[in-house]
């Protein structure tokens, strides 16, 4: 028995990157795409065609629904089409796999108490790619030590939302461990706004967008006379692949929300 997958967002980057990975593994299958238009006709290798090859395209999950037994959602579209695709994957038994960034941390318990109600399993990962979460553990781990605490995130000029998820979590994760307070001079003065960044307790995120780059990010952790300084680079989408198969198989078991891949890696 194959995992069946339904795509939202598979006419995007990371939505046809995501299925040429599924198709490529033989115990996941992608079945159809969940879009807002293009509804009746196929997409095919990031093409949409009249012609019925590759995946039927439906705007609506019921109608989805009525034609295939879908196990899985993965929703890779944007922050202002996600929670209602998340809603209704779990009003109807579908259990969402959600890479998108930009929820708010309100949407994040909405969705808990929905996945509580339904007893249908859900992973949110803010970044699907190992290397990234691994960074993100090490830097909590570190400011345990190394309190002081600057993020920068570097992505290219496409992406809608800032700061980028990968930041919001890291600075949850660090949060655990770092005490709230005050970093840089108590009196300083910003003489253009925004030049210290958004603060989260104190600690600082800035966030960069320029063609060129893909997902990039920095921890900066300062002590007396030391710095420690943790980076990883997604210099290409297939980097976040092993996460979104790993995700699609774990998530089918359970019932229970995970927010972030940290939980699903030891
Ligand atoms: N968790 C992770 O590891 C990663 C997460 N991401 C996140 O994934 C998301 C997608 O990124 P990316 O692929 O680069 O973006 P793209 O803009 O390339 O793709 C998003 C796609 O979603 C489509 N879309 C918009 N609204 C809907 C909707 N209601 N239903 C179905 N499809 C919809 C868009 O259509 P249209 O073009 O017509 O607007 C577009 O084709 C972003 O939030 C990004 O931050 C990205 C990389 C890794
Ligand atoms: O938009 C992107 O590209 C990415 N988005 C995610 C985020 O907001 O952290 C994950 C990764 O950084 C790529």
């Amino acid at each position: 028995m194959t995992i069946k997958v339904a795509i939202a967002g598979a006419r995007g980057r990371m939505g046809t990157t995501a299925i040429e990975a599924i198709e490529s593994s033989p115990d996941v299958e992608a079945i159809a795409a969940l879009d807002y238009k293009y509804n009746g006709l196929h997409l095919h290798n990031g093409n949409i065609n009249d012609e019925g090859n590759g995946i039927p395209i439906y705007t609506s999950m019921a109608q989805m629904m009525e034609n295939h037994a879908i196990d899985v959602l993965l929703d890779v579209t944007d922050p202002d089409a996600v929670f209602k695709n998340v809603e209704e994957a779990l009003a109807h038994g579908v259990h969402p796999v959600v890479g998108t960034s930009g929820l708010s941390r309100r949407q994040v318990d909405e969705i808990s108490v929905l996945v509580e109600t339904e007893h249908i399993g859900c992973i949110i990962a803010p970044n699907f790619s190992i290397g990234a979460v691994l960074m993100m553990k090490f830097a909590a781990q570190a400011s345990r030590y190394l309190g002081d605490v600057e993020i920068i995130e570097m992505h290219h000029d496409r992406k809608l939302d800032a700061p980028s998820g990968t930041a919001v979590k890291t600075a949850e994760m660090i949060r655990q461990y770092r005490p709230a307070h005050i970093q840089g001079h108590p009196d300083e003065q910003v003489h253009i706004e925004g030049a210290r960044g958004a603060d989260v307790d104190g600690m600082k995120i800035h966030s960069v967008r320029l063609p060129g780059l893909l997902a990039h990010q920095q921890v900066l952790l300062g002590g007396e006379g030391e710095l420690l300084t943790l980076r990883h680079d997604s210099f290409d989408r297939k980097s976040f692949m092993p996460g979104i198969l790993l995700s699609i198989r774990n998530v089918v078991g359970r019932k229970d929300l995970v927010y972030g891949l940290e939980h699903l890696i030891d």
